[in-house]
């Protein structure tokens, strides 16, 4: 069983701006486990930016406790609390470099600002720049740099004092798809070869398929739904989420298309849902051959998440209504998950 790192208990966060409220927060719980690779998404000003600055201490809650390792942050001493965000690194959307200082100095500054003496500095940050990929560009400027590059000194930054949590403020939003991806795998090389837990904010949905083991869901302030980010894309059950899947995955009828198949009858047009294992097989092969049921495929997608098969396919069964229900157990039987379309 995995340790929670960092506890969110009925955090609200309210921000007062001439003589105006406003409530960016809305009494959020949630755990965050050592280890995990954790994505909140949400769209503009659903409140991402202010839950991930009250992880690093740069905005108290206004009600509400956040707990890092068990250590509430409320109302503890300014030494133990710089001791937490030590603990804390943290990339960002446009990288904040220092331009005027060589990609070695930047990934130098938070030893310096240690103490760190100048030969322990130098083979650490050497070692962080081979990490990353850019031992060839010790000397060269943020500015010569391209996008992906100035995020990988980012990284190599943060990763500087050897953090366990790693903060992740649209990391790859500033990012053309190519690069995204490449971003994502250090990340993930990262959270595997150091087991530091990641917290990743964003506004897309492919970031949280392609990386993260779990997800929040916010929206005005709220965390809407949470989990498991293959059973979220399997069975969103809140509709914002729904439609954050899907922007990845294509798995609706035009309505007017669902209006004609259930004028059908006797039909059955069912939505299913093959995970793993059962995407594998030849189940509806099976169901044409085995059943006297004639099967209309409106419609079938495929994708990975976290590197499991998650397959879509809407289907019109057609025949007699006894023949219709076999079909339908056995597909339950087979393991697939069947909703009505
Ligand atoms: N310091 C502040 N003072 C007043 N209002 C604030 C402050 N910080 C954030 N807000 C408000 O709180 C809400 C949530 O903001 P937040 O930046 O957390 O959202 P977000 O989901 O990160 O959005 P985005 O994706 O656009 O960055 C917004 O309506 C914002 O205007």
């Amino acid at each position: 069983m995995s340790q929670p790192v960092i506890r969110f208990n009925a955090v609200s966060k309210t921000f007062t701006r001439k003589g105006e409220s406003f409530l960016a927060l809305d009494n959020v719980n949630l755990t965050i486990n050592q280890g995990d690779i954790f994505g909140v998404i949400g769209a503009s000003g659903a409140g991402k930016s202010t839950l991930l600055r009250l992880i690093n201490h740069l905005e108290a809650p206004t009600e509400g406790d956040v707990l890092i390792n068990d250590l509430s942050l409320q109302g503890i001493s300014k030494k133990q609390l710089n001791q937490v965000k030590k603990d804390i690194g943290m990339i960002f959307q446009h990288f904040n470099l220092l331009n005027s200082r060589t990609v070695f100095h930047n990934v130098a500054i938070p030893l310096i600002l240690q103490g760190r003496d100048k030969a322990f500095i130098r083979e650490r940050v050497s070692e962080l720049l081979a990490f990353v990929n850019l031992s060839d560009k010790a000397e060269s400027y943020p500015d010569e740099l391209s996008g992906g590059q100035k995020q990988r000194v980012g990284i190599a930054r943060a990763l500087a004092t050897n953090p366990s949590i790693l903060l992740c403020d649209e990391a790859t939003s500033a990012l053309d798809p190519h690069t995204t991806v490449q971003i994502l795998l250090l990340l993930q090389e990262i959270n595997r070869r150091y087991g530091i837990t990641i917290v990743l904010i964003t506004h897309e949905m492919s970031v949280v398929q392609k990386i993260c083991h779990k997800v929040a869901v916010m929206a005005n302030g709220q965390v809407v739904e949470q989990g498991n980010v293959l059973e979220l894309f399997g069975q969103p059950k809140d509709s914002v989420t729904a439609s954050f899947v899907q922007s990845v995955i294509h798995d609706r009828l035009p309505e007017q298309t669902v209006a004609r198949i259930k004028q059908q009858s006797p039909s059955r047009a069912l939505r299913l849902e093959f995970v793993g294992q059962t995407a594998q097989q030849p189940i509806v092969n099976r169901l044409i051959r085995e059943y006297p049921v004639e099967v209309n495929i409106l419609f079938a997608n495929m994708s990975e998440i976290q590197s499991t098969i998650l397959g879509f396919m809407i289907v019109q069964i057609s025949g007699e209504a006894v023949d219709i229900d076999a079909a339908i157990r056995y597909l339950h039987d087979a393991g697939v998950k069947i909703s009505n379309v």
